[in-house]
Order: C-alpha cells, then structure tokens, then sequence
C-alpha cells in the first residue's frame, strides 16, 4: 500500500481533530513504519479570561535510528526542513544515533459541544497536520535507509497476524500489523 499525503490546511487556522476516515487512511501506514499515538499533556485557553488548563493530550511519536551520530543530525536537518515547509514544529531529540519525534496540534478546532459558552476557541490534539508532517517525515527516512544509514524498525509480529487497537481522542480503530512495511511501499513521489 502507497501512502498517501493528506492535503495541507490552510495556515492561521484551526484544523478540526482527525476523523475516523483519516486515522483510518493515514495512521495505518504510519504504524506499519514504526509510528505510535502516546499520552502527553497540553493547555487548554479558556474563551473569557482565565488561566490555561493543562489537559491530557494523543500525540504521535516515532524514534528513527540511523547509523552514525553524524546521520542523525543529518536526519535532524531535514526534519527542520519539513517544519519550517510545513508551518508544523513537532518535539524531537538527539540520543547518538536515535531521533525521538513527538507531534501533536496545539490548536485545534474543538469539536461541538452541548454547552457553546463553555466552548474554549481551540484544544490541543491531532489533526491532519500531524499525520501530513509524519507522513514527509516517514518518506524522507526512506532516502536514508535505501542509503543504508538507518535501521528499518521491527514493527508487529512476525510472520503472523496481529491486530493493534488504537485510541486516538474519542476514536478507536484498530490496525493491522504484518511485520514492517517494505521500502518499496513508501516510494512517496511527494518530496
Ligand atoms: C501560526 C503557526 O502556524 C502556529 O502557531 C503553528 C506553529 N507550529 C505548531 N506546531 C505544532 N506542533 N502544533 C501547532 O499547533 C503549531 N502551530
């Protein structure tokens, strides 16, 4: 399967949270490559005046290992590359040869609720900016590996089935992991 790109938001506005049909489409060739959705904490601003609120948040992470020190701050740079293309800066850190990447929406549109006045202008959560960056992301450490200046990573079972359940927000899917993808499938002609 050949991932595709979700399309880009417009800028200074809030992206509404992930649908079921964009998890679906998206995050599932992100976990086949090693992608997860992790538990961090984000602020919450309240419409009328009053202190931000530090509420639970999904973020998605990955860590990539290459080779060498030298091609994780390689690596390092193109990430900083896609951020400033994409508007999108996510969290990242240098181990050696590992790179940690933590990304979540700061502000995102809330979903309706039944109570409008208690409605905060944005929450912080995923959206389709965060599945877009991971999937650039994903498609540029594709050159690396191919290079032969990472490791690919051992993502599901082997040989075997194996069925993940992933909670994002109020959405739950569930993903099916074969061992990890192929380079091939990640041949993406979008970067
Ligand atoms: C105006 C500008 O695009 C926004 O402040 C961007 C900057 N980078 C960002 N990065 C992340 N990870 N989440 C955001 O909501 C975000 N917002």
């Amino acid at each position: 399967m050949i991932p595709t790109l979700p399309p880009r938001t417009a800028a200074k506005t809030y992206p509404p949270l992930v649908s079921q049909t964009e998890l679906e489409t998206y995050l599932t060739p992100l976990y086949r490559a090693g992608w997860w959705i992790s538990e961090t904490h984000g602020h919450l601003k309240p419409s009328k005046e009053g202190n931000p609120v530090t509420v639970p948040v999904s973020q998605m992470s990955r860590q990539y290992e290459l080779k060498s020190f030298k091609s994780a701050i390689q690596f390092v740079n193109d990430l900083a590359a896609i951020c400033a293309e994409e508007r999108h800066h996510p969290i990242f850190s240098v181990d050696f040869n590992k790179v940690s990447v933590h990304v979540f929406t700061h502000t995102a549109h809330p979903p309706p609720t039944s109570k409008p006045t208690s409605q905060p202008h944005s929450i912080p959560g995923i959206t389709s900016r965060d599945l877009r960056f991971a999937t650039r992301l994903e498609s540029r450490f594709r050159s690396y590996l191919e290079a032969g200046n990472a490791v690919q990573p051992d993502v599901g079972s082997k040989g075997g089935e194996m069925w993940q359940p992933v909670s994002v927000h109020e959405l739950h899917i569930p993903i099916r992991i074969e061992g990890s993808e192929t380079l091939e499938a990640w041949q993406c002609p979008y970067i």
